[in-house]
């Protein structure tokens, strides 16, 4: 029989309403990167795709994710950099500072190697249009998988996960972070979509098993599920590499709708975000106002916890 018991730490705040974004359209750019062992010209390379989505109008760029090293258990340690620690102490973010900083734009860092104290993470930096870091996002969800014969990665051999989920209010929107496996689990979706979040952006490097199958499948997903816009950004594939990357870096509308895409090579998507259409999709079909709060409900542990 159903019960109408719902437990007090079920009892959520009610979902906070998107604030209004600060702009209605821009332009993104998805910097599908080509990404070498040679950490120097990885920098310098994100630079020029950054300069030159910008010199195309793009308000936004989004980097992919491990953009400054090999995707490797042994590279991670070795091209890791100390963010926090200033004086020169990260090249990558201090590149991604200054040209934000110098195009007067706001920055998704896809993610590099994070080194804090005896930690490693797996680390996106967002930058503002000042050139301030605003936020960090440690992947949450380690990427472990093993399918014999396909692919065998143990991300959790070398790194640490994040603890913290990660939304930030942005010149260009309110935007929840992930990073490529985080993209899995809906709740962090759900959760962003609840505080406001106008945009959910997933740096990714999917792979040639699960890519195929799952990339796009997720991100419309996403997309559909909170009726938001939902960008990823892969690295370019090179299948000579340990880790081939399934690239297809992808923008989707707020009704599931691929807005933009690509294959593997290496190339800047740019398209427009029109954030009148989170707004119209909600009122064609207002999923929030059919959801049934007293059947099931998502707890916000870090709400519930703050009071
Ligand atoms: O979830 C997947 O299938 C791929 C995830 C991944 O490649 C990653 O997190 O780096």
């Amino acid at each position: 029989m159903a019960s109408a018991f719902m437990p007090e730490q079920a009892r959520v705040p009610p979902a906070v309403q998107s604030p209004p974004p600060p702009v209605s359209k821009f332009k993104i750019a998805l910097c599908q990167l080509s990404v070498t062992a040679d950490k120097e010209r990885n920098i310098a390379h994100a630079r020029k795709a950054i300069v030159d989505a910008a010199e195309k109008g793009a308000q936004l760029v989004l980097l992919p994710e491990i953009w400054n090293s090999p995707y490797s258990n042994d590279s991670f340690p070795v091209y890791a950099e100390d963010i926090d620690a200033g004086g020169g102490a990260s090249p990558s973010s201090s590149m991604l500072a200054e040209v934000a900083r110098s195009l007067h734009i706001t920055i998704i860092g896809g993610s590099i190697p994070e080194r804090a104290g005896d930690r490693l993470y797996n680390t996106c930096c967002v930058f503002g249009t000042d050139g301030k870091l605003m936020a960090k996002h440690r992947k949450i969800h380690l990427f472990d998988i093993d399918i014999p014969g396909k692919i065998t990665f143990m991300e959790s051999k070398t790194l640490t996960a994040g603890e913290s989920p990660t939304i930030v209010d942005t010149d260009v929107g309110r935007i929840g972070i992930g990073i490529c496996h985080d993209i899995c689990f809906q709740e962090l979706g759900m959760l962003y979509a609840a505080r406001g979040a106008h945009f959910l952006c997933y740096p990714g490097a999917f792979n040639m098993t699960t890519g195929p199958l799952h990339w796009e499948l997720l991100q419309r997903a996403r997309a559909a599920d909170n009726q938001l816009y939902v960008a990823t950004c892969s690295p370019a594939r090179d299948a000579g590499a340990g880790y081939v990357a399934w690239g297809h870096s992808t923008l989707v509308g707020p009704f599931g709708e691929v807005i933009a895409t690509t294959e593997h090579e290496e190339t800047t998507v740019i398209a427009e975000i029109d954030y009148s259409l989170i707004e119209l999709r909600r009122s064609n079909l207002p999923l929030e106002k059919q959801r049934r709060g007293d059947l099931y409900q998502l707890v916000d542990v870090q709400r519930l916890n703050s009071g």
